[in-house]
């Protein structure tokens, strides 16, 4: 007589979280990211490391990106969101356009924005605090000018950067849960 096959009664598949933290440069994408994924136990991207090293260069002789070369960028960040493996994936990313959000979202619809957003000064202050990082503080003009806000109709969860880290963090994690209905 054959075992019966017993096919779990529960078959709901796991909610997997996918977080893009966003912002301008010198927001905190790469330190608040990295400690989001740990306290959520879930891995951690760089988008940095996701640049192409002509973009890298173009960066750090003061040029700003344009779309031509975001798109290339944007199409990785979107395909790691859409094929992680693990029970979610924080990627730091500028996601900087409304149109950049959405082709992320044609690869990977529940995508989390996480918008760490702060003022010109104290981004200033944060960029000219930050050493051995290939983007100038001066680009920061040309990263607030192309910044588009989050729309109402955007998995948003938005943060003021003023906040100390330990806040910030406990106002992200609390806010993408609440988002994603954990
Ligand atoms: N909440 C915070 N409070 C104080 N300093 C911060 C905070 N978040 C980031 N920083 C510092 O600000 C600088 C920019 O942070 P970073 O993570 O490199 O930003 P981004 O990846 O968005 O460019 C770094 O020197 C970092 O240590
Ligand atoms: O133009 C952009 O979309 C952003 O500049 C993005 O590419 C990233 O922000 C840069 O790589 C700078 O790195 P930080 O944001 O870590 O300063």
């Amino acid at each position: 007589m054959e075992t019966p096959v017993h096919t779990p009664n529960d078959t709901t598949t796991p909610a997997i979280t996918r977080v893009v933290v966003m912002g301008v440069s010198g927001s905190g994408k790469s330190t608040i990211g990295a400690l989001v994924a740990d306290a959520m136990d879930i891995p951690f991207l760089d988008g940095d490391s996701l640049h192409p090293m002509a973009n890298i260069s173009k960066m750090a002789a003061g040029t700003p990106l344009n779309d031509e070369d975001r798109w290339p960028w944007l199409e990785i960040v979107g395909n790691e969101l859409a094929n992680t493996t693990a029970a979610g994936i924080v990627i730091a990313c500028s996601a900087l356009k409304r149109k950049y959000r959405d082709a992320i979202r044609s690869k990977a619809p529940d995508t989390i924005f996480l918008h760490l957003d702060g003022s010109l000064e104290v981004l200033s202050s944060r960029l000219e605090g930050r050493s051995g990082h290939f983007m100038p503080p001066a680009l920061l003009a040309s990263q607030l000018a192309a910044l588009e806000p989050l729309g109402g109709d955007e998995r948003a969860v938005i943060i003021d950067i003023s906040a100390g880290i330990n806040d910030l963090l406990a106002e992200a994690v609390a806010g993408i849960r609440r988002v994603s209905g954990q």
